[in-house]
């Protein structure tokens, strides 16, 4: 018994050195219409991986299809992470579901006690912010901000090896969106959690990345890639606004996020 679990062991940690997800060669169409072209990437375990690119470029596509809620048509996508979850521009919570049972959702789902289950819901409910006279509340009676720390606090309580995040600060205000960022920060520095995120804000994607893939639409596909060493709990205001600003004196950049005319160039 003990030799098998050594073994189980064994085998967890290759399976987390070996954790990637690999695009290669990625075409996909909507009907006659191409919307996404050629795009190869590859993510590893403990990356933060973003992609940035100007309203109906295919990002959403492109996340979809890496997280295997579409099929691959053209191309390949390889995924070997061993467990996954998802925040969204809206919290999608249950409605009929108050705030504990909400978070627990991933965990009841894989099986953990009810009791644990909400035990770990508690917990990191309130490091998310959120506080005990919160935990009964039905999404109704929560505010937006609210709903979202609720949102990040489910995908997070499963301890994924991969999260997708589909513009989850868009309808956030600064204050909320930097709390948050700092606590993906933290998790990726303690948990090694991997990151596919997907934005319109390279301000945001430059503050939590270490590679960015600029998208281009009509048909999506990938134009420039930037990678960024230094760690992401140094990087302050001056960093975000130099390194946004020196990719923005790029000619096809100010034209992939039509930029024209509003003082970028
Ligand atoms: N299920 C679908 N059927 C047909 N067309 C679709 C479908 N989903 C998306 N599209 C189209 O594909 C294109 C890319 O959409 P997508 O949502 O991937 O872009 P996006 O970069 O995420 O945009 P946004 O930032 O506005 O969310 C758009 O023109 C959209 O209308």
């Amino acid at each position: 018994m003990a030799k098998l679990e050594e073994a189980n062991n064994l085998n967890n940690a290759i399976n987390k050195e070996v954790e990637s997800l690999e695009v290669e060669r990625l075409n996909h169409n909507f009907g006659f219409t191409q919307i996404l072209k050629d795009i190869n990437f590859s993510i590893k375990k403990g990356e933060v991986l973003s992609v940035v690119g100007p309203s109906g470029g295919g990002k959403t596509t492109l996340m979809h299809l890496c997280a295997n809620l579409l099929d691959v048509e053209e191309g390949s996508i390889k995924n070997s992470f061993t467990s996954s979850a998802f925040a969204f521009q809206e919290a999608r919570l249950l409605p009929w579901k108050n705030v504990i049972d909400n978070i627990s959702l991933g965990l009841i789902a894989k099986g953990t006690k009810a009791n644990i289950a909400k035990k770990m819901s508690e917990e990191i409910a309130l490091k998310f912010g959120l506080e005990e006279e919160d935990f009964d509340k039905f999404p109704k009676d929560l505010s937006g901000g609210m709903k979202q720390r609720v949102s990040f606090a489910r995908a997070l309580v499963v301890e994924p090896s991969l999260l997708f995040l589909d513009e989850p600060f868009s309808a956030l205000d600064i204050g909320l969106k930097m709390e948050l960022q700092a606590h993906l920060i933290q998790m990726v520095k303690e948990k090694n959690l991997t990151i596919l995120f997907i934005t319109h804000d390279l301000m945001e994607a430059i503050r939590l990345s270490d590679k960015i893939l600029l998208l281009e639409a009509d048909p999506g596909h990938i134009i420039k890639e930037f990678t960024y060493d230094l760690a992401q709990e140094s990087r302050d205001d001056k960093f975000v606004y130099n390194q946004t600003a020196k990719i923005l004196q790029d000619e096809t950049i100010i034209n992939t996020f039509e930029l024209q005319g509003i003082g970028f160039k």
